[in-house]
């Protein structure tokens, strides 16, 4: 049974924190199998990742091989419809169109002490395309994943992606084409993620790895960073819904279950400051959910993370949002834009009756690689960006270096280090 709280009863706070701190994607058993996963890639280097493939996806890559060669992927373009194919394009026209707007702008400018300083970006030379497999097959992902990293100028692009029982979804392929991805690999997991950290006899090691995943996915990222780059850790889908009274219990329903039908260990939440609403979401929910084929998932993700919170106006929710930052945030109600003014902590927000999350997660431009587990507080969505690192520079004329310098040795002698104020020093005095 999914939890029902209400802000206006004694006790809420408590119940509140529990929900906020309900770990789903960081418990120590997953921590646990993730480490020693990574420790297994780190020393045994493609032995490790075949044997554990064969353990999880339950497929031979001796048999199968790791690489997913061209002949296959032109196989599977094959197979894809014109219709499918035509969204895959309109999906990934639009995500392109919004990226190119990320492209950060350079600067170059000398100050009043006529010191020149800038920074200048470039983008990171070989990155990791993380593509969820395991409980659903994700094309979309690829694209998300795939283009704002060309739009960035990212020279290599390896995917991966698992095949569990040799399963994979023709259109995968098809949008890793479309996207310009230049190898696959048929891996996932934390194997996966460790094999793009340290590289092994097959797979090349990366800078940066990017792309969501399931719990044990999030921790191997987050588990490796700083060895490797990493986007951000994107874990379990979430969702929270804002809604008032006025909406079809049977949207709302569709919106919650959208999210939960990702993975048991999905959060799905409603806020709302209608009594009868919430009975008739937590109705319409039960219902939707015995037609979904995915509605085992959703089912599991409903009883164990599933909440609905009454609160006494729509505004009172506000507060809440921002403790539980969740990766998306839909504001469902007459008159969204005073709580999209006020709310600050949320992967990506959806504004009014007519913008399902759904959209988002396809055609609408945003990227849906998004922070969960409360880390929008920090953390953005992919972009552009993440694919780029800035460089600062200085340059100093013997009369910049006179105005400035002084201060600089002066800096350096009151920490003690002396060869940093003797190499501004003997320039001054040269
Ligand atoms: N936050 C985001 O931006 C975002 C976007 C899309 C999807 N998602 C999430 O991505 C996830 C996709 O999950 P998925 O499972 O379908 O695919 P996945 O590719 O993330 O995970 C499948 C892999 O997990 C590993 N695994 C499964 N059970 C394991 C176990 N008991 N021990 C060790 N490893 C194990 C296996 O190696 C398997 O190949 C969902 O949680 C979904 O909500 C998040
Ligand atoms: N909702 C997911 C992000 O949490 C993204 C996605 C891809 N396909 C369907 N949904
Ligand atoms: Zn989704």
């Amino acid at each position: 049974m999914h939890r029902r709280l209400d802000a206006r009863a004694p006790g809420f706070a408590a119940e509140f924190d529990r929900l906020v701190e309900a770990a789903r994607d960081t418990d120590a058993q997953v921590s646990d199998v993730v480490a020693q996963v990574i420790a297994e890639v780190a020393k045994n280097g493609d032995t490790a990742v075949a044997t554990l493939t064969q353990r999880f996806d339950r497929i031979d890559l001796a048999e199968r091989g790791f690489e997913i060669g061209a002949a296959e992927i032109d196989a599977a373009c094959a197979n894809v419809s014109p219709e499918l194919m035509a969204a895959l394009e309109l999906a990934a026209t639009r995500i392109r169109a919004f990226h190119e707007k990320q492209r950060p702008a350079d600067h170059d400018g000398t100050d009043a002490a006529g010191v020149r300083a800038g920074y200048r970006w470039t983008p990171v030379d070989s990155v990791g395309l993380y593509v969820p497999g395991g409980l659903a097959s994700y094309p979309s992902s690829v694209l998300m994943n795939a283009i704002p990293a060309k739009v960035a100028g990212a020279r290599r692009l390896v995917m991966v992606t698992p095949t569990p029982d040799g399963r994979l979804n023709p259109l995968v392929l098809a949008a890793a084409k479309l996207a310009g991805v230049d190898v696959i690999y048929r891996i996932g997991g934390a194997q996966a993620v460790a094999a793009l950290a340290f590289g092994t006899a097959t797979i090349p090691a990366v800078d940066k790895i990017v792309g969501p995943g399931n719990a044990y996915v999030a921790e191997a990222k987050r588990q490796l960073y700083g060895r490797v780059g990493i986007d951000m850790v994107a874990g379990p889908s979430e969702i929270l819904v804002v809604a008032d009274g006025a909406n079809d219990p049977a949207w709302i329903a569709a919106d919650l279950l959208s999210q939960a039908e990702h993975d048991p260990a999905a959060q799905v939440i409603l806020i709302t400051d209608d009594a009868a609403f919430v009975d008739a979401v937590a109705v319409a929910v039960d219902a939707l959910i015995e037609k979904l084929p995915t509605g085992a998932t959703a089912r599991q993700s409903w009883d164990s993370q599933g909440a609905i919170i009454l609160v006494e106006q729509l505004l009172d929710a506000v507060p809440l949002v921002d403790r539980l930052a969740p990766e998306h945030l839909e504001l469902a109600v007459a008159d969204p834009q005073p709580l999209f003014d006020a709310v600050r902590h949320a992967g990506s927000i959806f504004i009014g009756r007519h913008t399902p999350e759904a959209v988002g997660d396809y055609v609408g431009g945003p990227n849906h690689v998004l922070p969960t587990g409360r880390r929008a507080r920090f953390a953005s969505g992919l972009s552009v960006t993440d694919f780029m690192k800035r460089t600062t520079f200085l340059e100093c004329s013997a009369a910049a270096l006179a105005a400035i310098g002084p201060a600089a040795q002066t800096l350096a002698e009151a920490e003690g280090l002396i060869a940093h104020a003797e190499s501004v020093r003997v320039r001054l005095n040269s």
